[in-house]
């Protein structure tokens, strides 16, 4: 039978690398920190949050709420963060421009949707802006 790993007791496994340095003594230690972390990503998050939707004041069109070309300088800046801050773990690039991904996409939709019910100002300079 499968059965979820015990958060007290001894490690199971070791890294061959003789540098390594353990985090923490159990498992419980380590979800209790990564629980840490959740709550203030998920903060920031919410954070975040309020931003984008903020931006959907400032678009025209379903293409200006995607914005590609910011899409883009968001992913590659969040590359460059993970590269700055990573302490030796071998993808963490990988793993952070997947997760903005699918976060960027998720606020995107959302903000298509406070678009779509949102009412123009009618600013008069409208068509003179690229
Ligand atoms: C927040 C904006 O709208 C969208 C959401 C983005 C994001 O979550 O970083 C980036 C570009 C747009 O796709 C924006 O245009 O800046």
């Amino acid at each position: 039978m499968q059965q979820e790993p015990a958060t007290e007791g001894a490690a199971q496994r070791e890294f061959t690398d003789p540098a390594y340095v353990p985090l923490c003594a159990s498992l419980g230690e380590i979800r209790s920190n990564i629980d840490r972390l959740d709550r203030e990503i998920v903060r920031l998050i919410a954070e975040r949050a309020m931003y984008v939707k903020d931006a959907a004041r400032f678009k025209r069109d379903a293409f200006q709420v995607s914005a590609p070309a910011r899409q883009a300088q968001v992913f590659a800046k969040a590359v460059d963060l993970a590269r700055a801050h990573n302490r030796g773990f071998e993808n963490l690039e990988q793993v952070v421009e997947q997760t903005y991904r699918a976060m960027v996409a998720a606020f995107i939709q959302n903000e298509q949707l406070y678009f779509n019910s949102m009412t123009p100002t009618g600013d008069k300079n409208d068509q003179d802006r690229g």
